[in-house]
């Protein structure tokens, strides 16, 4: 049965598992006995005082309350790491190979298949932020996890993912994404083999980029957000295991019964997912390519304005018209970090030479831009209106941040591609001045 969601961006929310009608108390958080008597938590995303545009909180009402675990110990068999320094640092521009699903005869859920390429900064400090791939083939079972660090934003790339979460069920597919912010605990549930991308910020949120003069409209709309509805399961005497991601290290616990008990909930701290083809897309219809920023998704700011820790950007299908231009992404160097995924299809400056399931890494100053094929064709082109990039979607995480990659993502994956630097080797001095 399709899943229920509610709509919007920063809401003030509430639901209840229709099983258990009221059980949301109406007047107060804390009554003395709360309906079905249900314990009453607070799970807090923001400082008690963070002003009130940014302060995040929900209450939930649940059978057991979350502090009924057994000790956490250390938890092994994931190749997450938020160690920057396990690799001399590499301007180099870099592109990986998709990474690999695991074989039938390994049974790795989302947890097990969590492997980090690269990042920068500390979770003590709630600053910084790692990219990691996860490939899956088993759901969790009786696991779930919540990160203490920062919120998750997953990119699916192969097959949808069934999350549960305490505040409910998501049911997040490639080309869309879902956040699930720090603390919030969640299990994963795969029916085939699965792999996508996820950038963590650590201690900040995600919000939805201002649209200065484009007006109240555009971009993502606050309204395509979906937010899951209580939903809750009564399961003791199981042993059920919490993984914590804490301080950049995995640990586990154990419980004797679910973790996703809440029957009732109200707040606006709260899992969400985004179906990317919504994107209202803005781009030049005169002149000239704009800066990628106009397909900013969600962005995760850092204390300096309009410098982002981390956004969230897409490539999506959209009209290309723009009179005597050079229509492609330009050459360029950046003082931010790029780094790129490719959900399907072929991204438009490097066609042929990026797959669905990879990666690139732009990193701060390294020169990049189309490799010589797309400059050839591009700079002979007829410039007629058509439409690019049907049917595909490449997407950015673009950082203030210089990212150092891990072993993983230089070796252990087998997947960085010495070859990459070729794509640009062709292009040719066609000066036609003096010498
Ligand atoms: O490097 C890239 O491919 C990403 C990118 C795309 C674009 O349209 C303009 C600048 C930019 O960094
Ligand atoms: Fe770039």
């Amino acid at each position: 049965m399709a899943l229920k969601y509610l709509s919007g961006f920063g809401n003030e929310f509430s639901s209840e598992d229709p099983r258990c009608p009221n059980s949301l108390p109406k007047d107060q958080n804390n009554p003395q006995k709360c309906p079905y008597n249900l314990y009453a938590e607070q799970l807090s995303g923001s400082a008690f005082t963070a002003p009130r545009t940014q302060n995040l909180r929900t209450w939930l009402y649940r059978i057991l309350p979350s502090v009924g675990h057994q000790p956490f110990k250390k938890f092994h068999g994931s190749n997450l790491t938020h160690d920057w320094s396990e690799q001399e640092p590499d301007p180099n521009q870099m592109r990986w190979k998709p990474f690999d699903v695991p074989k039938p005869v390994d049974q790795v859920d989302f947890v097990q298949g969590l492997s980090t390429i690269c990042g920068a900064g500390d979770p003590k400090l709630k600053n910084g932020l790692a990219v990691h791939v996860y490939s899956c083939n088993a759901s969790m079972k009786n696991r779930a996890f919540y990160n203490a660090d920062g919120d998750f934003l997953i990119v699916p790339q192969l097959e949808a993912l069934v999350i549960i979460t305490e505040l409910g069920k998501i049911e997040v597919a490639p080309n869309e994404i879902c956040v699930i912010p720090q603390g919030i605990k969640f299990s994963v549930d795969v029916s085939k083999p699965s792999r996508g991308y996820i950038l963590e910020v650590f201690g900040r949120h995600f919000t939805l980029p201002d649209l200065g003069p484009i007006g109240a409209n555009g971009l993502a709309d606050p309204r395509h957000f979906l937010t899951p509805v209580a939903w809750y399961e009564l399961r003791e005497d199981i042993s059920y295991e919490i993984v914590n991601k804490y301080q950049g290290k995995l640990f586990v616990c154990t419980q004797n019964h679910s973790p996703f008990d809440v029957v009732a909930w109200h707040g606006n701290y709260v899992p969400y997912k985004y179906d990317l083809s919504k994107f209202m897309v803005i781009n030049s219809v005169s002149f000239d390519h704009c800066d990628p920023s106009i397909f900013t998704v969600l962005t995760c700011q850092s204390e300096k304005p309009g410098t982002a820790i981390a956004d969230f950007v897409i490539f999506p299908p959209r009209w290309s018209v723009q009179e005597h231009t050079f229509r492609p992404p330009y050459y360029h160097r950046n003082c931010m970090s790029e780094f790129m995924g490719l959900i399907t299809g072929e991204y438009e400056a490097k066609k042929g030479h990026f797959s669905p399931g990879g990666a690139t890494l732009h990193s701060i100053m390294t020169p990049h831009g189309p490799d010589k094929n797309c400059f050839d064709f591009a700079s002979k082109e007829e410039l007629k209106p058509y439409k690019i990039a049907v049917g595909t979607q490449a997407f950015m995480f673009e950082s203030c941040l210089g990212l150092a990659v891990t072993k993983w993502g230089a070796e252990t994956s087998e997947k960085l591609d010495p070859d990459y630097y070729k794509c640009w080797q062709g292009l040719k001095n066609n000066f036609t001045g003096p010498v």
